[in-house]
């Protein structure tokens, strides 16, 4: 398979009218109502939406850290009922995702431990996954003496090199500058192209959900429904000069701002 025919790649990430209620004091708070959508192998799908719209809660719960209430999601066919072995999440705090006082090999190696692996293959996965993020030679550095941008690279090598089917990332560039955010984003396009992994992105930025995403799944209305599901194909390689400057990139991010706008 091509980068080029994700159309025709099967079906990895499946969520069928997927309902989630929070159980409070005041009983039971319905978040999201009703979540229908496909995420294909080696797709790039953004998830949008108003703040308090249910983005994490639905990450939460693809991640089986929540419980859905009703409705299903399932992973290659297999329904999610708890943390499912092939998905790595990245959180946007990663200053309290790595541990501080391990260094940055120990880091990205910690998730392995649990992957019965030849010595030799745990091995190459640190290694390549360290070079996949540009961190080759940071290996006995520690977190706090890297910039944020530095240390989001070494949670995201950690979850490439677990080598999941599908990386979930949440608001995974909020806390780090513009410069760094591209570089990022550019990161995450060539882990696709490199491993083929799905990644699912909750982000608030809508330009970044248009030069990322091969879909972008807009959440609306309280409780959270689908509003509309964009397909986004720029017919090649992504650029962050030349796509973000085509007319196509700009309808699009008016598109879905309206949408946004429409549904907070
Ligand atoms: N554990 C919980 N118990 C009860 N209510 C919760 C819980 N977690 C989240 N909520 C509520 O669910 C709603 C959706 O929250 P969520 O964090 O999923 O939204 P979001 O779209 O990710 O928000 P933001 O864009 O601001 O990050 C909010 O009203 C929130 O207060």
């Amino acid at each position: 398979m091509t980068l080029t025919d994700l159309t025709d790649a099967p079906v990895r990430l499946s969520v069928s009218g997927l309902a989630k209620s929070y159980d409070t004091k005041r009983g039971a708070v319905p978040v999201i109502a009703d979540l229908t959508f496909d995420v294909r192998v080696a797709e790039i799908a953004c998830i949008v939406g108003p703040s308090g719209i249910g983005k994490t809660t639905l990450l939460k719960c693809l991640t089986g850290l929540q419980s859905i209430t009703s409705g299903s999601a399932r992973i290659d066919g297999t329904l999610i009922d708890g943390p499912p072995e092939e998905m790595a999440l990245v959180f946007q705090e990663y200053t309290r995702s790595l541990m501080p006082w391990l260094t940055v090999e120990k880091n990205v190696r910690l998730p392995l431990r649990h992957l019965r692996l030849p010595a030799a293959e745990r091995e190459e996965r640190i290694s390549s996954a360290l070079e996949a993020v540009g961190l080759t030679g940071a290996e006995s550095k520690y977190p706090w003496q890297l910039s944020g941008g530095m240390q989001q690279r070494v949670a995201i090598a950690r979850a490439i090199a677990y080598r999941p089917e599908v990386l979930v990332m949440d608001e995974p560039f909020a806390s780090v500058d513009a410069q760094t955010r591209f570089e990022l984003e550019d990161l995450c396009l060539r882990i696709r192209a490199q491993f083929g992994m799905t990644i699912v992105i909750v982000t608030h930025d809508i330009d970044e959900a248009v030069y990322l995403s091969d879909r972008v799944i807009v959440l609306g209305e309280r409780p959270a429904r689908v509003t509309r599901i964009i397909d986004i194909d720029f017919g090649g390689p992504r650029d962050q000069l030349t796509t973000r400057a085509r007319p196509e990139f700009a309808e699009l991010r008016t598109e879905i701002f309206e949408l946004i706008r429409k549904a907070g």
